[in-house]
């Protein structure tokens, strides 16, 4: 793993709620990544976006215990994260917070009945897409969550944009596409951020999604931090 600007991602979070972190997988941890997808066993459910009314495409949950990369890297992305989400927290006055190691945070979720994991791997093929949605799993919700994009657009796929609203109180929504390369992540609010006003922080609620696949196939890692009932 690379290093990563953590001054500014909190810096893009704070004022788009979304930020880039350029480069955090090689290509090539993106293609054996990938080639996760083909082994059931890792997984302990697949979902079939259409059915649900999701979308169209899949994805499937990793089980525990995680491949090893994949641990290592949700440890790692938490703390980071964890103290934007604390102060997001105390702008936004809720008043739970997060403890700086993600173990501890997760002994937290099963303890409250959260105990099965949320790391997962989505595939869109030609056609496919992901409506717009929030990755809520419980009463625990980790305010941030990161995707990691394992194929190459242009070489891969086409079309596909990750793609963020936010829906501001009485206002219009607001939507932002975040182009991201092969092996970039992208680190975006879960349901809520703080925007500040001219009267005081206030609630913006966020969704995300991905637009519709025009060719190809393309491979994202989620990495979610609480876990799920
Ligand atoms: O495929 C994507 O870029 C979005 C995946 C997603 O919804 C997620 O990681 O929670
Ligand atoms: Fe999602």
């Amino acid at each position: 793993m690379t290093a990563i600007d953590w001054d500014s991602v909190a810096g893009e979070l704070d004022a788009y709620g979304c930020a880039v972190i350029p480069g955090l997988l090689s290509a090539q941890d993106c293609v054996a990544a990938s080639a996760l997808y083909e082994r059931p066993a890792l997984f302990r459910s697949r979902v079939v976006m259409q059915r649900h009314g999701f979308g169209r495409g899949e994805y499937q949950y990793f089980a525990y215990p995680l491949p090893a990369p994949l641990a290592a890297l949700r440890g790692a992305l938490y703390g980071p994260l964890a103290a934007i989400a604390n102060r997001w927290h105390a702008l936004l006055r809720i008043e739970t917070r997060f403890p700086q190691r993600h173990e501890d945070y997760l002994a937290r979720c099963h303890a409250a009945g959260q105990a099965r994991p949320t790391p997962l791997i989505l595939r869109y093929r030609e056609g496919d897409y992901n409506c717009l949605h929030q990755d809520l799993y419980g009463e625990l919700v980790f305010p941030l969550q990161v995707a990691v994009l394992m194929s190459a657009p242009g070489l891969d796929f086409e079309g596909g944009e990750f793609v963020l609203t936010e829906q501001r109180p009485r206002m219009q929504s607001r939507a932002e596409v975040v182009p991201l390369g092969q092996g970039d992540a992208v680190v975006f609010a879960v349901n809520q951020r703080p925007v500040q006003g001219t009267r005081g922080v206030y609630r913006v609620a966020m969704r995300h999604g991905v637009s519709r696949l025009r060719r190809g196939t393309r491979h994202t890692m989620g990495i979610i931090f609480h876990d799920a009932t």
